[in-house]
Order: C-alpha cells, then sequence, then structure tokens
C-alpha cells in the first residue's frame, strides 16, 4: 500500500515536470530562501543556463540584479502577485535578459512557502507586438521613410463614391483635426490613414499604427504611454506610441475593439492633452494627430454601452466614410487590372486580359472582403494559370471560389429579374443598352474602333450612342494591365 501511494506520487511528479518543461513560458519558482526549485527548458533557454547552473542553487547567485528587484524578494514582504512585471538581469553565463513576469505566492499550510514566476522574454513579445503594428503591411517591403507606403494617389477608383471620399481626405489632410475613418474590412483605411498623413503637414514626422485589437490588454497601457526606468523592477526608459507619434500621426486601427477601460484612460488623454509615462511625475504634451479607424458602427456600440459616448465623439469631429467595393462596382475592373499587373510582377506571370466571364463574375460578386478581397481572388485565379497564358477567364477560377461567385450571381440574377419585372420597356432596352456597350469598352481597354467592331456597328454610329447614354470612353482606357498589353480578345 505505501509502495504504491509512493509510486503514485512519484508519477505525479515526474508527470507535472513533464508537463512544466513542454510549456512555451518560462516557469519557475523559487522557495522564500532563495533557493531555486523550477526552472523548465524555456526559462533556461530565454536565460542561456543549464539545469545544473540553476536548480538547488541561490537565486542571487545566479541571476545578477539588485536583492530588492528579485520577484520573491517583494512577494515575501507582501505575498500578493505580481503581474506584467519587466526585469532586467545578467545570468551566470553573462546573457542579458529581457523579462516580463508575472509571480505568485505559493502557500503551504497557509504559510509562504515559495514564489511561482511565468515569464516570456521581452524580445518575443516585441516580436509579437511589431507583427501586429505592421500586420496590415506585411507582405510590403519598401516603407516611405515616416513609416508609412501609400499616398492619397496610391488609391485606384474613378467611381463618384470613392472620388468624393478621395476629395474629403484631401480636405481633411490640410487640416489638423481628428480624424475617424470608418468602412467595412478591405475597404482600404489603412491606405487613407496613410494617405491623409502624407498629404498633410506632419508628412515628414513619424506615421505610428496600433491595432488595438492586436496589442494584450494588459499591455496596451504601457505601450500607449511609455515607461521611465524604475517604475517598476526591470522598466526602462521607453517612449509610449503618443510621444513616438511627435509631431506626426497616431492612427488608431480597429478602435472599436478597445476594452471599456481603456477608453476611459484613452479619453483621459485626449481631454488632458497630456501623457505621463509609467511611474514619471513629469507631463509631456501631446502633440500627434489621431487617426482612427472602426469597421463596425461605433454609434450602435455607443447605444449599447460597448463604446463610450463621450470618447465617440472625442474621436469624430470629422468622419471620412468608404464605402463598400459593391456600392462601387465601375472600380473592380480598375483594381482587378492594377492587382493582375502586380502579381504578373510577383508570380512571374504574362496575363494581358481579364476574359469578359470572369469580370462579370467580379461585377455580380458583393465582395463582403472588399478590395482585399478581391486581391487575393485575383492572387489565387493567377496561380492556377500557366505561366504562358494571357488571359485569365473563369476556368482559373479554384472551384470553392468559383462557387462562392457563382453563388452571388445567381441571387443577383434572381433579384434582377424580380427588380426588372418592375420597369417599362424602354428603361429597361437602355439599360441593356448601356451595359452592353460598357462591358465591350471594358474588354477593349476603351479602343472605340475595336469596340465597334467587336459589337458589329460603325465607330460613328458607337460615338452617337455614347453620347445619348452618357458613357466616357477614356475611362475604361485607364484599365489597361500594363503599357505592354495588347489589347482585346480577337
Ligand atoms: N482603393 C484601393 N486601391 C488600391 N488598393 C487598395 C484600395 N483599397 C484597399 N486596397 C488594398 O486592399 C488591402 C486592404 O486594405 P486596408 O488594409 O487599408 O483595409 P482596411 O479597411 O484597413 O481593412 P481592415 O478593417 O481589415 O483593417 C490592402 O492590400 C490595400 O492595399
Amino acid at each position: 500500500m505505501v509502495k504504491k501511494t509512493y509510486e503514485a506520487l512519484e508519477m505525479e511528479n515526474g508527470l507535472l515536470h513533464a508537463i512544466i518543461d513542454v510549456v512555451s513560458d518560462g516557469v519557475y519558482a523559487v522557495s522564500v530562501d532563495g533557493t531555486i526549485l523550477i526552472c523548465n527548458k524555456a526559462h533556461k533557454k530565454i536565460d542561456g543556463t543549464t539545469h545544473n547552473h540553476v536548480v538547488g542553487k541561490k537565486d542571487v547567485d545566479v541571476y545578477y540584479l539588485e536583492l530588492e528587484n528579485f520577484q520573491r524578494y517583494a512577494i515575501t514582504k507582501n505575498p500578493e502577485p505580481l503581474l506584467d512585471q519587466n526585469m532586467t538581469y545578467t545570468t551566470v553565463t553573462g546573457k542579458k535578459v529581457d523579462i516580463v513576469y508575472n509571480s505568485y505566492p505559493f502557500f503551504q499550510n497557509e504559510k509562504l512557502s515559495a514564489v511561482i514566476s511565468i515569464g516570456r522574454d521581452k524580445p518575443s513579445i516585441n516580436d509579437l507586438i511589431t507583427t501586429a503594428l505592421n500586420s496590415f503591411n506585411s507582405k510590403k517591403a519598401n516603407r516611405i521613410i515616416n513609416g508609412t507606403l501609400y499616398t492619397l494617389e496610391d488609391i485606384i477608383g474613378s467611381s463618384a463614391a470613392i472620388q468624393q471620399t478621395l476629395k474629403q481626405a484631401r480636405k481633411v489632410a490640410q487640416s489638423q483635426s481628428t480624424v475617424m475613418l470608418v468602412g467595412e474590412t478591405g475597404t482600404g483605411k489603412e491606405l487613407f490613414a496613410q494617405g491623409i498623413h502624407n498629404a498633410s503637414s506632419y508628412s515628414s514626422r513619424p506615421f505610428i499604427a496600433v491595432n488595438c485589437a492586436a496589442i494584450p490588454e494588459t499591455l496596451m497601457e504601457s505601450l500607449m504611454m511609455g515607461t521611465v526606468k524604475g517604475a517598476f523592477s526591470g522598466a526602462l526608459d521607453t517612449p509610449g506610441f503618443f510621444e513616438q507619434a511627435e509631431n506626426g500621426t497616431l492612427f488608431l486601427d480597429e478602435i472599436n475593439s478597445l476594452s471599456i477601460s481603456l477608453q476611459a484612460k484613452l479619453l483621459r488623454l485626449l481631454q488632458d492633452k497630456k501623457i505621463r509615462r509609467l511611474g514619471d511625475n513629469k507631463e509631456r504634451k501631446i502633440s500627434c494627430r489621431i487617426i482612427s479607424a472602426t469597421n463596425q458602427d461605433l454609434f450602435v456600440l455607443a447605444k449599447s454601452g460597448l463604446f463610450r459616448e463621450d470618447l465617440l465623439y472625442r474621436l469624430t469631429p470629422v468622419i471620412v466614410d468608404i464605402p463598400p467595393l459593391r456600392e462601387r462596382a465601375g472600380d473592380i475592373p480598375l483594381l482587378a487590372k492594377e492587382f493582375v499587373a502586380r502579381f504578373n510582377d510577383s508570380l512571374a506571370m504574362n496575363i494581358k486580359l481579364i476574359a469578359q466571364d470572369l469580370m462579370q463574375l467580379f461585377l455580380y460578386y458583393r465582395w463582403p472582403g472588399n478590395v482585399r478581397e478581391l486581391e487575393h481572388i485575383i492572387e489565387s485565379t493567377m496561380s492556377m494559370a500557366e505561366s504562358t497564358e494571357t488571359i485569365l477567364s473563369n476556368e482559373h477560377l479554384p472551384r470553392l471560389l468559383k462557387k462562392r461567385l457563382m453563388i452571388d450571381q445567381a441571387t443577383t440574377d434572381s433579384s434582377d429579374r424580380e427588380a426588372k419585372s418592375n420597369k417599362p420597356l424602354p428603361e429597361l432596352l437602355r439599360q441593356y443598352e448601356k451595359e452592353t456597350i460598357e462591358n465591350a469598352l471594358m474588354l477593349n481597354n476603351g479602343n472605340v474602333s475595336q469596340c465597334a467592331i467587336q459589337l458589329g456597328i460603325t465607330r460613328q454610329n458607337l460615338h452617337y450612342h455614347l453620347r445619348r447614354l452618357g458613357i466616357n470612353s477614356i475611362f475604361y482606357k485607364a484599365q489597361s494591365i500594363s503599357d505592354t498589353i495588347n489589347p482585346p480578345l480577337p
């Protein structure tokens, strides 16, 4: 019986050690007198130490830092958990380590007997944050020196809707107003934010983009405000986002995902127009323009208590509303051709034309993921084509994508039929003529002579119809995929 209990305990102990060793965070336990009890593989990797350096040794002999900066020391004085503690130390092997710890007291028979710490090295946290901050631009290599890639001129679209939005963006760029960009996912909010920055008097200064949805809440405050050395053990002098964006632009993307408590803190900063780094008693003036973005209706969120109304009004002196792609279908050919040209370069392809069947599907699809989705669909479709092919068609669409696009077309067709049955015949005929000519122009890159041949009418006759139907052929000329493109289908 006794033997079995011992075996069971041994097994349990072995299991716990095995579990601790496969955890990817550093796990460390030390007795109140400083004897190291547990140090898992991940922690040893962070420290550059081995088992022999650590377990059974005194912490002060392994980690070089002031005694009062040890978590063990602080928790012995006040046995409460210590969260998000930055620490910097040098280990017995000479490695300098930056680590963020959560430490907890461990009681046995109601007496504090050990301190357990779970840590992650700062470089890996920083990598995570950098990835989050740069998530929008991960594919782009050549950043403009201020941290941006785009100007307003890079925004493609000739529809009245996008031109109107661009006009508003150019106007607001001239002011110093706080701006809120509203639009569905993938409509180009980040593009507009960078464009406004680059068209403004802040353009020579930094553009700092923060994805509010990607940064852990516990880190957000110190990242926003910055810290001073000694604010807490291991804290360094680090400027926060507001300071980094000094005299430039701070872009708060996905602001809708900010927690209520962070919303309160942000509101206070914006009201005071001052920040104080954590642990500092000096106040610093906020001197950057705030551009925020949301893909949810903040007024609806505010009504249901999920977004502070007072913050909402602070952030929205100017609202730039970016229309979804389905409301500016006229931009689809232009955007599609631009993306084909880009992927021709990156995939070493030679596509010169998008066939009508494919363009038709694009024009009827509802694009829930907007321009980003169009970009991805073109990439997937082109990756199905051979490098010798010059026409991208329906045939190249991956099966699942084809299904998705066709379902939308079928739905549009049936609602179209319903809508059409309520219109007078002359209006329907005019609409049909207009669509047919516009499609032909699109396929012929705005070349009126080629278009007339395809439609089986004379050039003069086509000009007459263009005037009658209010179609401008110049618009379709801008769509050619590249300068080297050979025109139209035979
Ligand atoms: N008008 C446009 N012209 C050219 N490219 C565009 C346009 N709009 C969007 N894009 C491209 O679409 C992709 C998505 O754009 P962006 O990241 O700015 O969208 P977003 O609205 O910020 O999305 P999310 O809400 O998901 O963060 C990017 O690759 C961007 O370059």
